[in-house]
Protein backbone atom coordinates (compact mmCIF):
# COMPACT_ATOMS: atom_id res chain seq x y z
CA UNK A 1 0.00 0.00 0.00
CA UNK A 2 1.28 3.84 -0.81
CA UNK A 3 2.58 5.25 2.09
CA UNK A 4 1.30 9.22 2.71
CA UNK A 5 3.10 11.61 4.77
CA UNK A 6 1.24 15.06 5.59
CA UNK A 7 3.55 17.19 7.22
CA UNK A 8 1.33 20.92 7.11
CA UNK A 9 -2.02 21.31 7.72
CA UNK A 10 -4.40 20.39 4.62
CA UNK A 11 -8.00 20.64 4.60
CA UNK A 12 -9.83 17.39 5.85
CA UNK A 13 -11.86 17.01 1.74
CA UNK A 14 -7.98 15.93 0.68
CA UNK A 15 -7.33 14.02 3.57
CA UNK A 16 -10.57 11.61 2.45
CA UNK A 17 -9.56 11.48 -0.86
CA UNK A 18 -5.86 11.42 -0.02
CA UNK A 19 -6.97 8.22 2.46
CA UNK A 20 -8.97 6.18 -0.47
CA UNK A 21 -5.59 6.19 -2.45
CA UNK A 22 -2.95 4.86 0.51
CA UNK A 23 -1.88 4.91 4.18
CA UNK A 24 -2.13 8.04 5.34
CA UNK A 25 -0.19 9.27 8.17
CA UNK A 26 -0.51 13.13 9.19
CA UNK A 27 2.43 14.75 11.24
CA UNK A 28 2.96 18.34 11.29
CA UNK A 29 5.55 20.38 13.24
CA UNK A 30 8.22 17.64 12.55
CA UNK A 31 11.69 18.70 13.49
CA UNK A 32 14.42 18.30 10.70
CA UNK A 33 15.59 14.40 12.54
CA UNK A 34 12.14 13.58 13.04
CA UNK A 35 11.38 14.28 9.23
CA UNK A 36 14.52 11.95 8.36
CA UNK A 37 13.55 9.41 10.09
CA UNK A 38 10.20 8.83 8.93
CA UNK A 39 10.52 9.60 5.17
CA UNK A 40 12.58 6.42 5.04
CA UNK A 41 10.22 4.83 4.03
CA UNK A 42 7.21 7.58 2.49
CA UNK A 43 6.28 7.18 -0.71
CA UNK A 44 4.33 10.18 -1.22
CA UNK A 45 5.01 13.97 1.00
CA UNK A 46 2.42 16.35 1.26
CA UNK A 47 3.77 19.75 2.51
CA UNK A 48 2.95 23.57 2.33
CA UNK A 49 5.38 26.50 3.06
CA UNK A 50 6.08 25.00 6.47
CA UNK A 51 8.58 22.28 5.36
CA UNK A 52 11.86 22.56 4.25
CA UNK A 53 12.11 19.58 1.75
CA UNK A 54 16.19 20.02 0.78
CA UNK A 55 18.64 17.21 -0.87
CA UNK A 56 19.07 15.88 2.70
CA UNK A 57 15.08 15.00 3.17
CA UNK A 58 15.09 13.75 -0.40
CA UNK A 59 18.01 11.81 -0.17
CA UNK A 60 16.29 9.92 3.08
CA UNK A 61 13.43 9.11 1.34
CA UNK A 62 14.61 6.41 -0.86
CA UNK A 63 11.13 5.43 -1.74
CA UNK A 64 9.65 8.73 -2.11
CA UNK A 65 7.77 8.98 -5.65
CA UNK A 66 5.59 12.07 -5.65
CA UNK A 67 6.11 15.41 -3.53
CA UNK A 68 3.11 17.40 -2.99
CA UNK A 69 2.88 21.39 -2.49
CA UNK A 70 -0.69 21.86 -1.37
CA UNK A 71 -0.67 25.52 -2.72
CA UNK A 72 1.73 27.55 -5.57
CA UNK A 73 5.14 27.97 -4.55
CA UNK A 74 7.55 25.02 -4.37
CA UNK A 75 10.63 27.29 -3.31
CA UNK A 76 10.72 25.42 0.09
CA UNK A 77 11.63 22.33 -1.87
CA UNK A 78 14.63 21.59 -4.13
CA UNK A 79 12.58 20.85 -7.10
CA UNK A 80 16.05 19.83 -9.20
CA UNK A 81 17.37 17.49 -7.18
CA UNK A 82 13.83 15.89 -6.92
CA UNK A 83 13.58 15.77 -11.07
CA UNK A 84 17.61 14.35 -10.59
CA UNK A 85 15.97 11.70 -8.26
CA UNK A 86 13.23 10.65 -10.50
CA UNK A 87 10.79 12.33 -7.25
CA UNK A 88 7.26 14.08 -9.30
CA UNK A 89 6.84 17.34 -7.93
CA UNK A 90 3.16 18.72 -8.04
CA UNK A 91 1.64 21.75 -7.06
CA UNK A 92 -1.61 23.91 -7.28
CA UNK A 93 -1.61 27.19 -8.68
CA UNK A 94 -4.49 28.48 -9.35
CA UNK A 95 -6.45 27.50 -5.67
CA UNK A 96 -5.41 30.66 -3.61
CA UNK A 97 -5.54 33.40 -5.93
CA UNK A 98 -8.94 35.25 -4.61
CA UNK A 99 -7.87 34.46 -0.96
CA UNK A 100 -4.44 36.25 -1.40
CA UNK A 101 -6.04 38.99 -3.49
CA UNK A 102 -8.33 39.57 -0.42
CA UNK A 103 -5.96 39.63 2.37
CA UNK A 104 -4.10 41.82 0.18
CA UNK A 105 -7.06 44.30 0.27
CA UNK A 106 -7.49 43.71 4.15
CA UNK A 107 -4.03 44.51 4.51
CA UNK A 108 -4.69 47.97 2.60
CA UNK A 109 -7.64 48.62 4.50
CA UNK A 110 -5.87 48.05 8.22
CA UNK A 111 -2.84 50.20 6.93
CA UNK A 112 -4.95 53.10 5.62
CA UNK A 113 -7.24 52.75 8.49
CA UNK A 114 -4.70 52.16 11.76
CA UNK A 115 -6.97 49.02 12.14
CA UNK A 116 -5.03 47.10 14.00
CA UNK A 117 -3.23 49.76 16.37
CA UNK A 118 -6.26 50.86 17.04
CA UNK A 119 -7.88 47.38 18.00
CA UNK A 120 -4.71 47.66 20.26
CA UNK A 121 -5.41 50.91 21.65
CA UNK A 122 -9.40 50.38 22.19
CA UNK A 123 -8.42 47.11 24.47
CA UNK A 124 -5.63 48.58 26.43
CA UNK A 125 -8.49 50.89 27.72
CA UNK A 126 -7.83 54.03 25.50
CA UNK A 127 -10.48 55.73 22.78
CA UNK A 128 -7.68 57.93 20.97
CA UNK A 129 -10.06 59.21 17.94
CA UNK A 130 -7.79 61.74 16.63
CA UNK A 131 -4.64 59.40 16.89
CA UNK A 132 -5.80 56.79 14.36
CA UNK A 133 -7.37 59.38 11.50
CA UNK A 134 -6.60 57.60 8.48
CA UNK A 135 -7.13 57.87 4.84
CA UNK A 136 -9.77 56.60 1.93
CA UNK A 137 -8.87 54.48 -0.98
CA UNK A 138 -11.26 56.27 -2.80
CA UNK A 139 -9.52 58.00 -6.01
CA UNK A 140 -5.95 56.89 -4.19
CA UNK A 141 -3.26 55.54 -6.94
CA UNK A 142 -2.54 51.56 -6.07
CA UNK A 143 0.65 50.04 -7.89
CA UNK A 144 0.65 46.43 -8.49
CA UNK A 145 3.87 45.16 -9.00
CA UNK A 146 2.98 41.88 -11.19
CA UNK A 147 -0.41 41.47 -13.10
CA UNK A 148 -0.60 37.56 -12.69
CA UNK A 149 -3.37 35.95 -11.05
CA UNK A 150 -3.34 37.48 -7.72
CA UNK A 151 -2.51 40.98 -9.42
CA UNK A 152 -5.02 41.09 -11.38
CA UNK A 153 -8.02 39.87 -9.04
CA UNK A 154 -6.19 42.82 -6.71
CA UNK A 155 -7.03 45.00 -9.59
CA UNK A 156 -10.62 44.18 -9.55
CA UNK A 157 -11.02 45.14 -6.07
CA UNK A 158 -8.97 47.84 -6.17
CA UNK A 159 -11.65 49.08 -8.96
CA UNK A 160 -14.29 48.79 -7.29
CA UNK A 161 -13.07 50.87 -4.04
CA UNK A 162 -12.93 53.39 -6.63
CA UNK A 163 -9.05 53.47 -6.84
CA UNK A 164 -7.29 54.14 -10.11
CA UNK A 165 -4.88 51.53 -11.12
CA UNK A 166 -1.12 51.69 -12.10
CA UNK A 167 0.86 48.47 -12.84
CA UNK A 168 4.23 47.11 -13.42
CA UNK A 169 4.35 43.65 -15.41
CA UNK A 170 7.24 43.63 -18.14
CA UNK A 171 5.78 40.30 -19.46
CA UNK A 172 2.35 41.14 -19.46
CA UNK A 173 0.45 42.25 -22.67
CA UNK A 174 -0.84 45.56 -22.76
CA UNK A 175 -4.06 44.42 -23.81
CA UNK A 176 -4.30 42.50 -20.53
CA UNK A 177 -3.62 46.09 -18.70
CA UNK A 178 -5.98 47.62 -20.65
CA UNK A 179 -8.61 45.12 -20.30
CA UNK A 180 -8.70 45.91 -16.62
CA UNK A 181 -8.44 49.17 -16.98
CA UNK A 182 -4.80 49.32 -15.63
CA UNK A 183 -2.30 51.87 -16.92
CA UNK A 184 0.90 49.49 -17.80
CA UNK A 185 4.15 51.55 -16.85
CA UNK A 186 7.55 50.13 -18.24
CA UNK A 187 9.83 51.30 -15.14
CA UNK A 188 9.12 49.90 -11.81
CA UNK A 189 11.17 53.64 -10.36
CA UNK A 190 7.85 55.36 -12.28
CA UNK A 191 5.29 53.62 -10.23
CA UNK A 192 7.08 53.95 -6.93
CA UNK A 193 7.08 57.69 -7.41
CA UNK A 194 3.25 57.92 -8.54
CA UNK A 195 1.39 55.57 -6.42
CA UNK A 196 0.19 56.05 -3.01
CA UNK A 197 0.01 52.06 -2.12
CA UNK A 198 2.27 49.69 -3.77
CA UNK A 199 1.30 46.20 -3.35
CA UNK A 200 3.76 43.12 -4.77
CA UNK A 201 2.48 40.04 -6.55
CA UNK A 202 5.70 38.93 -8.19
CA UNK A 203 7.64 35.44 -7.32
CA UNK A 204 11.20 35.61 -5.63
CA UNK A 205 13.47 35.44 -8.83
CA UNK A 206 17.17 36.30 -8.40
CA UNK A 207 15.82 39.23 -10.60
CA UNK A 208 12.64 40.25 -8.45
CA UNK A 209 14.92 39.71 -5.13
CA UNK A 210 15.49 43.04 -3.18
CA UNK A 211 13.41 44.95 -6.04
CA UNK A 212 11.97 47.58 -3.85
CA UNK A 213 15.46 48.96 -1.82
CA UNK A 214 16.33 51.92 -0.64
CA UNK A 215 16.31 53.77 -4.06
CA UNK A 216 12.82 52.79 -4.49
CA UNK A 217 11.67 53.46 -1.06
CA UNK A 218 13.32 57.11 -1.63
CA UNK A 219 10.98 57.35 -4.68
CA UNK A 220 7.89 56.96 -2.90
CA UNK A 221 5.48 59.51 -1.32
CA UNK A 222 5.87 60.64 1.90
CA UNK A 223 2.54 58.76 2.65
CA UNK A 224 2.80 55.82 1.23
CA UNK A 225 2.20 52.51 2.33
CA UNK A 226 3.81 49.09 1.20
CA UNK A 227 2.26 45.87 0.97
CA UNK A 228 3.35 42.51 0.48
CA UNK A 229 1.61 38.93 0.00
CA UNK A 230 3.64 37.73 -2.33
CA UNK A 231 7.32 36.51 -0.93
CA UNK A 232 9.57 38.24 2.17
CA UNK A 233 12.91 38.97 -0.16
CA UNK A 234 11.38 41.33 -2.61
CA UNK A 235 11.57 43.88 -0.47
CA UNK A 236 15.01 44.82 1.33
CA UNK A 237 14.05 44.69 5.03
CA UNK A 238 17.06 46.65 6.20
CA UNK A 239 16.12 49.82 3.52
CA UNK A 240 12.33 48.97 5.15
CA UNK A 241 13.08 49.42 8.44
CA UNK A 242 15.25 52.83 8.18
CA UNK A 243 12.80 54.00 6.41
CA UNK A 244 10.06 53.31 8.64
CA UNK A 245 11.50 54.25 11.99
CA UNK A 246 12.48 57.69 10.09
CA UNK A 247 8.91 57.86 8.98
CA UNK A 248 9.78 58.56 5.51
CA UNK A 249 6.87 56.32 4.21
CA UNK A 250 3.64 56.17 5.59
CA UNK A 251 3.44 52.31 6.66
CA UNK A 252 4.03 48.73 5.29
CA UNK A 253 1.88 45.59 5.71
CA UNK A 254 3.65 42.12 5.14
CA UNK A 255 2.19 39.11 5.20
CA UNK A 256 5.54 36.96 4.16
CA UNK A 257 8.96 37.68 5.72
CA UNK A 258 12.83 37.19 4.22
CA UNK A 259 13.00 34.47 6.71
CA UNK A 260 10.13 32.71 8.71
CA UNK A 261 8.70 32.78 11.16
CA UNK A 262 10.89 36.13 12.02
CA UNK A 263 11.94 36.12 15.16
CA UNK A 264 14.01 38.76 16.77
CA UNK A 265 13.09 41.04 13.55
CA UNK A 266 13.29 44.46 14.47
CA UNK A 267 10.52 45.23 11.89
CA UNK A 268 8.01 44.01 14.12
CA UNK A 269 8.82 46.45 16.97
CA UNK A 270 7.75 49.32 14.39
CA UNK A 271 4.23 50.96 15.08
CA UNK A 272 4.27 51.46 11.46
CA UNK A 273 4.44 47.88 10.25
CA UNK A 274 1.57 45.64 10.63
CA UNK A 275 1.74 42.16 9.48
CA UNK A 276 -0.08 38.96 9.40
CA UNK A 277 2.02 35.15 9.99
CA UNK A 278 2.22 34.16 6.09
CA UNK A 279 -1.68 33.83 5.73
CA UNK A 280 -2.73 34.65 2.10
CA UNK A 281 -3.64 31.30 1.28
CA UNK A 282 -5.13 30.08 4.77
CA UNK A 283 -8.66 30.15 4.27
CA UNK A 284 -11.43 27.74 4.40
CA UNK A 285 -12.04 27.83 0.35
CA UNK A 286 -8.44 27.86 -0.83
CA UNK A 287 -7.14 25.31 1.18
CA UNK A 288 -9.93 22.79 0.21
CA UNK A 289 -9.18 23.66 -3.42
CA UNK A 290 -5.27 23.27 -2.65
CA UNK A 291 -5.84 20.32 -1.41
CA UNK A 292 -8.55 18.64 -3.57
CA UNK A 293 -6.23 19.94 -6.61
CA UNK A 294 -3.20 17.70 -5.03
CA UNK A 295 -5.23 14.94 -4.20
CA UNK A 296 -7.03 14.66 -7.67
CA UNK A 297 -2.89 14.97 -8.97
CA UNK A 298 -1.63 12.33 -6.76
CA UNK A 299 -4.71 10.05 -8.26
CA UNK A 300 -3.87 11.05 -11.43
CA UNK A 301 -0.19 10.08 -11.51
CA UNK A 302 -0.91 6.81 -9.26
CA UNK A 303 -3.55 5.60 -12.68
CA UNK A 304 -0.36 6.31 -14.86
CA UNK A 305 -2.27 9.57 -16.12
CA UNK A 306 -1.37 12.89 -17.38
CA UNK A 307 -1.49 14.71 -14.23
CA UNK A 308 -1.92 18.80 -15.47
CA UNK A 309 -0.43 20.71 -12.79
CA UNK A 310 3.35 18.37 -12.42
CA UNK A 311 6.35 20.92 -12.10
CA UNK A 312 8.91 18.98 -13.58
CA UNK A 313 10.09 16.71 -16.12
CA UNK A 314 9.78 12.94 -14.47
CA UNK A 315 6.22 12.45 -15.02
CA UNK A 316 6.58 11.43 -18.41
CA UNK A 317 7.25 7.84 -19.14
CA UNK A 318 10.39 6.91 -20.26
CA UNK A 319 9.64 4.83 -22.84
CA UNK A 320 7.40 7.81 -24.92
CA UNK A 321 10.64 10.34 -24.16
CA UNK A 322 13.51 8.35 -26.07
CA UNK A 323 16.21 10.29 -27.23
CA UNK A 324 14.23 13.26 -26.71
CA UNK A 325 15.01 14.08 -23.11
CA UNK A 326 18.21 15.04 -23.55
CA UNK A 327 17.12 17.51 -26.43
CA UNK A 328 13.89 19.01 -23.64
CA UNK A 329 16.79 19.91 -21.00
CA UNK A 330 18.76 21.25 -23.64
CA UNK A 331 15.27 23.43 -24.86
CA UNK A 332 14.54 24.28 -21.21
CA UNK A 333 17.91 25.81 -21.07
CA UNK A 334 17.65 27.74 -23.98
CA UNK A 335 14.29 29.06 -22.94
CA UNK A 336 15.80 30.32 -19.64
CA UNK A 337 18.34 31.99 -21.14
CA UNK A 338 16.33 33.68 -24.20
CA UNK A 339 13.58 34.97 -21.16
CA UNK A 340 16.61 36.69 -19.38
CA UNK A 341 18.81 37.90 -22.24
CA UNK A 342 15.52 39.85 -23.67
CA UNK A 343 12.86 40.74 -20.58
CA UNK A 344 10.03 41.06 -23.11
CA UNK A 345 9.55 38.40 -25.68
CA UNK A 346 6.92 38.78 -28.86
CA UNK A 347 8.05 36.31 -31.08
CA UNK A 348 10.21 32.98 -31.02
CA UNK A 349 10.83 30.53 -33.41
CA UNK A 350 12.31 27.29 -32.62
CA UNK A 351 14.32 25.71 -35.81
CA UNK A 352 15.10 21.94 -35.64
CA UNK A 353 18.28 21.12 -37.29
CA UNK A 354 20.11 17.49 -38.30
CA UNK A 355 17.78 14.13 -37.39
CA UNK A 356 15.43 16.16 -34.62
CA UNK A 357 13.93 17.12 -37.28
CA UNK A 358 12.58 13.62 -37.69
CA UNK A 359 11.67 13.75 -34.23
CA UNK A 360 8.03 14.63 -32.87
CA UNK A 361 9.19 17.75 -31.09
CA UNK A 362 5.94 18.84 -29.83
CA UNK A 363 7.52 17.75 -26.31
CA UNK A 364 10.88 19.90 -27.04
CA UNK A 365 9.20 22.86 -27.62
CA UNK A 366 6.55 22.47 -24.75
CA UNK A 367 10.11 22.04 -23.01
CA UNK A 368 11.47 25.53 -24.43
CA UNK A 369 8.39 27.32 -23.88
CA UNK A 370 8.29 25.97 -20.01
CA UNK A 371 12.42 27.60 -19.74
CA UNK A 372 11.13 30.30 -21.38
CA UNK A 373 8.40 31.34 -19.32
CA UNK A 374 10.06 29.69 -16.05
CA UNK A 375 12.39 32.58 -14.89
CA UNK A 376 9.11 35.08 -14.60
CA UNK A 377 6.40 32.54 -13.35
CA UNK A 378 8.43 29.89 -11.46
CA UNK A 379 6.15 26.56 -10.68
CA UNK A 380 2.82 28.12 -12.21
CA UNK A 381 4.46 27.05 -15.72
CA UNK A 382 4.59 23.41 -16.63
CA UNK A 383 4.71 21.34 -20.01
CA UNK A 384 1.20 20.69 -19.98
CA UNK A 385 0.47 24.70 -19.73
CA UNK A 386 3.18 26.06 -20.97
CA UNK A 387 1.74 26.68 -24.74
CA UNK A 388 -1.46 27.91 -23.46
CA UNK A 389 0.34 30.71 -21.41
CA UNK A 390 2.48 31.86 -24.12
CA UNK A 391 -0.33 32.42 -26.22
CA UNK A 392 -1.96 34.47 -23.44
CA UNK A 393 1.40 36.85 -23.15
CA UNK A 394 0.68 36.95 -26.85
CA UNK A 395 4.36 35.39 -27.72
CA UNK A 396 4.24 34.24 -31.13
CA UNK A 397 5.62 30.99 -31.52
CA UNK A 398 7.01 28.97 -34.92
CA UNK A 399 8.43 25.89 -35.33
CA UNK A 400 10.67 25.08 -38.27
CA UNK A 401 13.11 22.77 -39.45
CA UNK A 402 16.03 22.53 -41.70
CA UNK A 403 18.15 19.84 -42.84
CA UNK A 404 21.42 22.09 -42.20
CA UNK A 405 24.20 19.70 -40.86
CA UNK A 406 26.79 22.44 -39.93
CA UNK A 407 25.74 21.90 -35.96
CA UNK A 408 24.54 18.22 -36.06
CA UNK A 409 21.70 17.70 -33.80
CA UNK A 410 20.83 20.99 -33.22
CA UNK A 411 17.95 23.87 -31.90
CA UNK A 412 18.05 27.30 -32.92
CA UNK A 413 16.44 30.22 -31.12
CA UNK A 414 15.44 33.35 -32.71
CA UNK A 415 13.61 35.30 -30.28
CA UNK A 416 12.42 39.48 -30.62
CA UNK A 417 11.50 41.31 -28.08
CA UNK A 418 13.04 44.26 -26.60
CA UNK A 419 15.43 43.01 -29.24
CA UNK A 420 16.39 40.43 -31.45
CA UNK A 421 18.53 37.70 -30.04
CA UNK A 422 19.19 34.59 -31.53
CA UNK A 423 21.17 31.04 -30.11
CA UNK A 424 22.05 27.23 -31.42
CA UNK A 425 22.51 24.98 -28.95
CA UNK A 426 23.52 21.45 -29.27
CA UNK A 427 24.82 18.35 -26.77
CA UNK A 428 28.55 17.08 -27.00
CA UNK A 429 29.53 14.34 -24.64
CA UNK A 430 26.39 14.46 -22.92
CA UNK A 431 26.81 18.52 -21.65
CA UNK A 432 24.82 21.37 -23.58
CA UNK A 433 26.85 23.42 -25.89
CA UNK A 434 26.21 26.89 -26.62
CA UNK A 435 27.49 26.42 -30.23
CA UNK A 436 26.30 30.08 -31.69
CA UNK A 437 25.42 33.62 -30.28
CA UNK A 438 23.72 36.47 -32.18
CA UNK A 439 25.72 34.50 -35.25
CA UNK A 440 29.08 34.57 -33.95
CA UNK A 441 30.37 31.02 -34.11
CA UNK A 442 31.23 29.72 -30.52
CA UNK A 443 31.64 26.12 -28.11
CA UNK A 444 30.77 26.99 -24.46
CA UNK A 445 29.14 25.05 -21.62
CA UNK A 446 26.85 27.09 -19.89
CA UNK A 447 27.21 26.92 -16.09
CA UNK A 448 26.00 28.64 -12.99
CA UNK A 449 25.54 32.13 -14.10
CA UNK A 450 25.80 33.39 -17.63
CA UNK A 451 27.06 36.60 -18.86
CA UNK A 452 26.68 37.38 -22.26
CA UNK A 453 28.53 40.60 -23.46
CA UNK A 454 28.60 42.43 -26.84
CA UNK A 455 31.59 44.45 -27.76
CA UNK A 456 33.93 45.68 -30.23
CA UNK A 457 37.28 43.75 -30.50
CA UNK A 458 39.78 45.79 -28.66
CA UNK A 459 42.74 44.86 -27.51
CA UNK A 460 42.30 44.23 -23.68
CA UNK A 461 38.84 44.01 -23.40
CA UNK A 462 38.59 40.32 -21.00
CA UNK A 463 41.28 42.08 -18.75
CA UNK A 464 38.58 44.96 -18.20
CA UNK A 465 35.63 43.37 -17.89
CA UNK A 466 37.97 40.49 -15.28
CA UNK A 467 39.05 43.78 -13.40
CA UNK A 468 35.42 45.04 -12.86
CA UNK A 469 34.61 41.37 -11.64
CA UNK A 470 37.62 40.83 -9.21
CA UNK A 471 36.69 43.80 -7.96
CA UNK A 472 33.67 42.87 -6.59
CA UNK A 473 35.47 39.05 -5.86
CA UNK A 474 33.49 36.93 -8.59
CA UNK A 475 34.87 34.60 -9.81
CA UNK A 476 35.20 33.39 -13.38
CA UNK A 477 34.83 29.89 -13.76
CA UNK A 478 35.56 29.68 -17.67
CA UNK A 479 34.85 32.13 -20.62
CA UNK A 480 35.28 32.89 -24.33
CA UNK A 481 35.18 35.06 -27.30
CA UNK A 482 33.47 34.56 -30.50
CA UNK A 483 33.90 36.77 -33.31
CA UNK A 484 33.96 37.31 -37.35
CA UNK A 485 36.84 39.09 -38.11
CA UNK A 486 39.51 40.88 -35.81
CA UNK A 487 38.12 44.41 -34.54
CA UNK A 488 34.80 44.25 -35.28
CA UNK A 489 31.47 43.03 -32.76
CA UNK A 490 32.24 40.37 -30.76
CA UNK A 491 30.43 38.32 -27.90
CA UNK A 492 32.17 37.36 -25.20
CA UNK A 493 30.62 34.06 -22.57
CA UNK A 494 31.58 34.13 -19.10
CA UNK A 495 30.75 31.78 -16.42
CA UNK A 496 30.55 32.69 -13.05
CA UNK A 497 30.98 30.99 -9.92
CA UNK A 498 27.91 33.65 -8.18
CA UNK A 499 25.15 35.92 -9.42
CA UNK A 500 26.17 39.57 -9.87
CA UNK A 501 24.25 42.66 -9.07
CA UNK A 502 23.00 45.76 -10.57
CA UNK A 503 25.73 47.86 -9.52
CA UNK A 504 28.51 45.27 -11.36
CA UNK A 505 26.46 44.68 -14.66
CA UNK A 506 26.50 48.60 -14.85
CA UNK A 507 30.11 48.94 -14.03
CA UNK A 508 30.94 46.73 -16.85
CA UNK A 509 28.74 48.39 -19.07
CA UNK A 510 30.27 51.54 -19.01
CA UNK A 511 33.66 50.24 -20.01
CA UNK A 512 33.80 51.65 -23.40
CA UNK A 513 33.14 49.61 -26.37
CA UNK A 514 31.21 47.02 -24.52
CA UNK A 515 27.39 47.32 -26.41
CA UNK A 516 25.32 44.74 -23.94
CA UNK A 517 25.19 42.99 -21.27
CA UNK A 518 23.53 40.26 -20.60
CA UNK A 519 22.99 37.95 -17.11
CA UNK A 520 21.32 34.48 -16.88
CA UNK A 521 20.88 32.75 -13.45
CA UNK A 522 20.51 29.05 -15.42
CA UNK A 523 18.02 27.13 -13.35
N1 LIG B 1 0.97 35.01 0.81
C1 LIG B 1 0.62 33.82 0.38
O1 LIG B 1 0.19 32.98 1.15
C2 LIG B 1 0.74 33.49 -1.06
C3 LIG B 1 1.67 34.11 -1.86
N2 LIG B 1 1.76 33.78 -3.19
C4 LIG B 1 2.79 34.49 -3.97
O2 LIG B 1 2.16 35.50 -4.75
C5 LIG B 1 3.00 35.80 -5.86
C6 LIG B 1 2.18 35.95 -7.13
O3 LIG B 1 1.48 34.75 -7.40
P1 LIG B 1 0.59 34.59 -8.73
O4 LIG B 1 -0.15 35.84 -9.01
O5 LIG B 1 -0.15 33.32 -8.57
O6 LIG B 1 1.76 34.40 -9.80
P2 LIG B 1 1.67 34.60 -11.40
O7 LIG B 1 2.77 33.80 -11.95
O8 LIG B 1 0.28 34.37 -11.90
O9 LIG B 1 1.99 36.15 -11.58
C7 LIG B 1 3.24 36.71 -11.35
C8 LIG B 1 3.41 37.90 -12.30
O10 LIG B 1 4.66 38.53 -12.01
C9 LIG B 1 5.21 38.98 -13.24
N3 LIG B 1 6.64 39.20 -13.07
C10 LIG B 1 7.64 38.29 -13.03
N4 LIG B 1 8.82 38.91 -12.85
C11 LIG B 1 8.56 40.24 -12.76
C12 LIG B 1 9.37 41.40 -12.59
N5 LIG B 1 10.69 41.31 -12.49
N6 LIG B 1 8.75 42.61 -12.52
C13 LIG B 1 7.41 42.72 -12.63
N7 LIG B 1 6.59 41.66 -12.84
C14 LIG B 1 7.16 40.43 -12.90
C15 LIG B 1 4.87 37.87 -14.23
O11 LIG B 1 4.90 38.34 -15.57
C16 LIG B 1 3.46 37.50 -13.79
O12 LIG B 1 2.48 38.19 -14.52
C17 LIG B 1 4.04 34.69 -5.89
O13 LIG B 1 5.22 35.19 -5.28
C18 LIG B 1 3.47 33.63 -5.01
O14 LIG B 1 4.47 32.84 -4.47
C19 LIG B 1 0.94 32.88 -3.78
C20 LIG B 1 0.00 32.23 -3.03
C21 LIG B 1 -0.15 32.43 -1.61
O1 LIG C 1 0.95 28.79 -2.02
C1 LIG C 1 1.85 29.59 -1.75
O2 LIG C 1 2.77 29.89 -2.53
C2 LIG C 1 1.86 30.23 -0.43
O3 LIG C 1 2.68 31.10 -0.19
C3 LIG C 1 0.94 29.76 0.61
O4 LIG C 1 1.66 29.02 1.56
P1 LIG C 1 0.92 28.05 2.59
O5 LIG C 1 0.30 26.94 1.79
O6 LIG C 1 -0.14 28.86 3.28
O7 LIG C 1 1.98 27.57 3.52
Amino acid sequence: MVKILITDPIHEEAIKILKELGEVEIATDLSKEELLNKIKDVNILIVRSGTYVDREIIDAGKNLKIIARAGVGVDNIDVDYATEKGIIVVNAPDASSISVAELTMGLILAAARNIPQANNSVKSGKWERKKFKGIELYGKILGVVGLGRIGQQVVKRAKAFGMEVIAYDPYIPKEVAENLGVKLLNDLNELCKMADIITLHVPLTPKTKHMIGEEQINLMKKNAIIVNCARGGLIDEKALYKALKEKRIKAAALDVFEKEPPKDNPLLKLDNLICTPHLGASTEEAQKAAGIIIAEQIKKILNGELAENVVNFPSLPKEKLGKLKPYMLLAETLGNIVMQVLNRVDRVEIIYMGSLTKENTDLITRAFLKGLLYPILLAGVNLINAPIIAKSRNINVIESYTTEKKYGDAIKIIAEGDRRFSIVGGIINNKFVILEVDGYEVNFIPEGVLAIIKHIDRPGMIGKVGMILGEYGINIASMQVGRREPGGEAVMLINLDHPISEEVIKKIKEIPNIKDVAVINLW
